[in-house]
Parts: C-alpha cells; structure tokens; sequence
C-alpha cells in the first residue's frame, strides 16, 4: 500500500514538550522505529511532519538577534524547518529501516505549497507556533504587534496566518522519488507556503500551513491508498473530557463530518486531524486514520485507530 504518515508535534518533541536538539532527536527515532515496522511490513510510505515549535523558535531567535543580523521572513524559517527535521528524519530512518532489514534510500524534499494570496487567514491568525509564555508576556508582545492566543493552562502562545493549502508543487518529485524505491519526506510544517511568482514560477509568503490539512492534498496528489495522522491518543473521541467519552472506531465520512460540525474536536489539536481524514474521503481517498504513533502498523491493517472510509 502507498501510505502518506503525518507526524504530529508529539512524536518530535519529549513527552513534556521540551524540544531540545537532544529531545527531538530522540523523539524522531522513536517515530523512526515505528515507520521502519510500516515498511518492513511492505508498505511504500510517504513522511511529512509538523514545524509549529521549530519555526516559532527560529522566529524567536531571529528577532532576538534583530540588533545584528537582518531578521528573516517566516516562510524562509519554514524552509530551514524543513532542512533540520529532515536532516533528523532521514539519519533516524536510515538507522531503523537497517536495524529492520528494510534497508532502502531516504531522502528529504525541500517542498512548496500553493495559498491563496487573499485567503482571509492572513489578516487572522489562528496557527500557535514557537514557545508558551506568560499573559503579561503575551501582553507586551501584542502591544509590539504581534497576536498571541490564551492556550490554556500551560499559558499564552503567538499565532500567525495560516492559510488553506491549495496544491503541493513538488507531488511530482515526490512520486518520482517514490518510484525510484526512495522513503520520502515531504511537504513539512504543511510545506512551504507560496503563492504565483508575476515573473514565473513561485514566491514565498509569510505563513505556517496547517500539516494535517496539507497531508489530506499530498494524499490525493501521489494517489496514495492510506492517509495516517500519527498522534497521541488512539482514536478521536465522542465526549472528549466528559464522562460520556467514546472512542470512534471505523466511521464513514459523512457521519465524521456531522460530528466535525458538532463542535466535538479540540480547534488547533484533533479538529484539523479529523477534518484531514475526513477531506480525504471525500475527495476520493479510500480510506484514512487517526491513531497515535505506537499503534501504525496495526492501524494500516485496519486494526486500530479512528478509520474513515466512504
Ligand atoms: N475529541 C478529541 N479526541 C481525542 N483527542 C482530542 C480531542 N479533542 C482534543 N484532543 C486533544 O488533541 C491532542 C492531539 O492534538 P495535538 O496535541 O495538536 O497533536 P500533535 O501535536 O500530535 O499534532 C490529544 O492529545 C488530545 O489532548
Ligand atoms: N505546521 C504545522 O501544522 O505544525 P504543527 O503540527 O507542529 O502545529
């Protein structure tokens, strides 16, 4: 089977969300261990990731070094998040895939995705990226400009645009890739966001794309047969937090997108997953899933996971 495997935060970063060099490198080889299984098991896979910590932290640190050094745009912060965790990925998937006899060449694709100029996103925020801080840090950065979002109890996040992905430029180069017999990563932190070049070709604009969504097109655009979402709870649940909670199994699309428009999923954590998987059936995908990371291999068999079909 041709799998496309979104690789959520929680599977590059320590259980406490610390996201240290050492963190994310150990966090990726466990991830690397697990894809190494879902191709042992004879499956094609495609890998593409998450960049929310990373490129608010590149962000951060390019600010901070304003008063030397010219700071850069977001979408080249998005490009080199792209470079690092792929540079992680493909050491980490070269050790595992040869510790599971499935020794095969990886190789990382750095990927643009096509957005709206006039997507409405960009004059309202909604993507949290970079490090949790404080309401009176929070404060003071609103009134420098920027916009920040109460998260909860682990405190105040920036949020920047983040606009709806239209087309995967670089699908082509992926399926070439992946017919020369290469593992592929691609289209991280949602791909790098751009928009028609007036001189031909394309220009990058200052956004972070949401992942999930990004998968469900990168799924249709290489024909893929499985969209797997990787994530740290087995299923999506009904009743999330409440004493009603029910794990979803196998669901079709239709009745996932009714409990969608029912407000049932957490905005900015499992509601752009299941609109993911929920999107790629209804364009046409076989079938998709929502599971956490340990639980893939048995999840493309269909044995676990919340499973979305027509
Ligand atoms: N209805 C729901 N069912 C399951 N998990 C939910 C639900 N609503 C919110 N969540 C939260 O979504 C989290 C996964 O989203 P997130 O942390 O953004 O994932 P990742 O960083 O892996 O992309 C789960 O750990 C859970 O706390
Ligand atoms: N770009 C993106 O969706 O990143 P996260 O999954 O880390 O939020």
């Amino acid at each position: 089977m041709r799998i496309v495997l979104a690789l959520g935060g929680n599977a590059m970063t320590a259980s406490d969300g610390r996201s240290t060099p050492d963190d994310q490198r150990a966090a990726i080889a466990v991830a690397a261990e697990h894809i190494a299984r879902l191709v042992a098991a004879g499956h094609e896979v495609v890998v593409t990731h998450g960049n929310g910590p990373q490129v608010g932290n590149i962000l951060l640190k390019n600010e901070l070094s304003a008063h030397r050094l010219t700071p850069v745009s977001l979408d080249w912060c998005g490009a080199q998040t792209q470079g690092t965790i792929g540079f992680t990925l493909m050491n980490a998937l070269e050790r595992a895939l040869a510790a599971q006899d499935a020794a095969r060449p990886v190789a990382t694709l750095v990927s643009r995705t096509v957005v709206d100029a006039d997507d409405p996103a960009f004059t309202s925020p909604t993507k949290a990226i970079g490090p949790y801080g404080s309401a009176d840090h929070a404060a003071a950065m609103t009134a420098a400009g920027q916009a920040w979002r109460d998260e909860g109890p682990k405190g105040w996040r920036r949020v920047v645009a983040s606009p709806e992905p239209l087309q995967i430029v670089d699908a082509p180069a992926v399926a070439a890739l992946l017919a020369q017999g290469f593992l592929v990563v691609s289209s991280g932190g949602g791909g790098i966001p751009v928009v028609p070049d007036p001189r031909g070709g394309y220009q990058g604009v200052e956004a972070v794309i949401d992942k999930d969504l990004t998968a469900t097109l990168l799924s249709r655009q290489v024909e893929a047969d499985l969209l797997v979402i990787a994530t740290d709870v087995e299923h999506a649940v009904l009743g999330w937090g409440t004493p009603q909670a029910r794990p979803l199994g196998q669901v079709r699309a239709a009745e996932l997108r009714a409990h969608i428009e029912a407000g049932e999923f957490g905005v900015g954590s499992m509601l752009p997953k299941v609109e993911a998987v929920t999107r790629f059936v209804e364009s046409g995908g076989p079938r998709a899933v929502v599971t956490d990371l340990a639980s893939i291999t048995e999840a493309a068999d269909g044995g676990t996971g919340t499973v979305v079909v027509p």
